[in-house]
């Protein structure tokens, strides 16, 4: 029998061209492994706008975006054994996986050979439709995917840890990033912004690339050491052959053989920005030197609460401009333009008040 269910008031796309707005969908009560979420902020990635205007093309309408969910719990299932009522909590891109393959068993989630259950946009085994995700005003999660949130740090510049912040600090440390490395940062968003001020507190010398002379002071307050303006041509040659490691975190599409040259022999760039369009790639990019071209996609369970624990023991947030729902349309458009210093954090209270 399939769980009881409640309403919730949400914010949804309702279709590829159409703007964002209120309706009411269905949370299942918790079953004895869940966790129901009061949903406090949540953070506004690029990966939703993406998904809302369906330019990865597999978005199911109505689609309720957000995967930076902090919230309280507010109930708890029979058998849930990690929170409780009142606990803070957070929620990521994941809500469960098969939990049995090698990549679940290693607590490589995000990797599930059969295919994890992402927070928006998944079939919904427990009550049907779609999984929806946190621009709600609240979510029914199996423990096992929920994350403990520290009551250190500013909740609303918490919530884009659970993606930005994951998504940015995996692949620094599964490339050993560290002391003696010199570390690019490909574009200062919401993810670049994260991938700065980790790659500085992991004790990397760190180099920004950004296409706006108007972000060389923030990259340097946020922990760069160096920022490259892109699109000045000598600017890109002085750095030549020199990097460890390159963190591309760009939206659309852009020449990525020019950051590949940037590489020293054996250095890797790794992408972690999903552009709507294939990126060419020139050989001779990657064949002088040996240089590897990577991906990686957002981080583990496991990892997730690693990262969030190092953010609560070192003070690190995200830099956040907090919004009212009701300006989430203008947010993607602003977000399209690179106006926003860093993310935008959905403050819940505004939703149905
Ligand atoms: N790998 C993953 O698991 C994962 C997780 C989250 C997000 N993402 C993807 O990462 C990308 C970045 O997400 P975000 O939330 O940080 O977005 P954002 O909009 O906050 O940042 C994007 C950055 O790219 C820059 N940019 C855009 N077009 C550019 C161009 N043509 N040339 C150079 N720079 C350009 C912008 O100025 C901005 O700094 C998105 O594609 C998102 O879907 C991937
Ligand atoms: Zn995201």
């Amino acid at each position: 029998m399939p769980p009881s269910t409640f309403r919730c008031e949400a914010f949804a796309a309702p279709a590829t061209d159409k703007p964002l707005g209120q309706i009411t969908i269905e949370r299942r009560e918790p079953t004895a492994e869940d966790v129901q979420i009061d949903i406090l902020f949540c953070g506004v990635c690029h990966s939703d706008l993406h998904m809302a205007r369906n330019e990865w093309g597999f978005t199911t309408y109505p689609v309720v975006p957000g995967h930076e969910i902090v919230g309280r719990v507010a109930s708890v299932g029979s058998a849930v054994t990690k929170f409780k009522v009142g606990d803070l909590v957070g929620v990521g891109c994941m809500v469960d996986s098969c939990r049995t393959c090698a990549s679940c068993q290693e607590g490589l989630e995000q990797y599930c050979e059969v295919g994890n259950i992402q927070t928006y946009g998944s079939p919904d085994k427990h009550i049907g439709g779609t999984t929806h995700g946190g621009y709600s005003k609240s979510i029914t999660v199996y423990e096992g995917f929920v994350l403990r949130i520290s009551d250190k740090l500013d909740l609303a510049a918490t919530a884009p840890l659970l993606c930005a912040g994951i998504t940015t600090w995996s692949p620094l440390r599964h490339w050993k990033v560290g002391p003696g490395q010199k570390v690019g940062i490909v574009g200062l968003g919401g993810l670049g912004h994260m991938g700065v001020k980790f790659a500085h507190a992991l004790g990397a010398h760190v180099v920004l690339f950004t296409t706006s002379a108007s972000k060389i002071e923030d990259g340097k307050r946020l922990g760069a050491d160096e920022v490259v303006v892109s699109k000045n041509a000598d600017e890109m040659v002085a750095h030549g052959g020199s990097f460890d490691f390159i963190l591309d975190c760009v939206s659309a599409e852009h020449d990525i053989n020019a950051y590949l040259n940037l590489l020293k022999r054996d250095g890797t760039l790794c992408l972690v920005g999903a552009p709507e369009h294939p990126m060419p790639v020139a050989a001779f990019s990657l064949l002088m030197g040996r240089r590897s071209l990577a991906g990686s996609g957002i981080g583990g369970i496991a990892e997730t609460q690693e990262m969030l624990d190092f953010c609560a023991e070192h003070g690190i947030t995200s830099d956040v401009e907090v919004i009212d729902i009701k300006d989430i349309n203008t947010a993607y458009e602003r977000m399209l333009k690179s106006d926003v210093r860093y993310r935008f954090s959905i403050d819940m209270a505004t939703l149905g008040a």
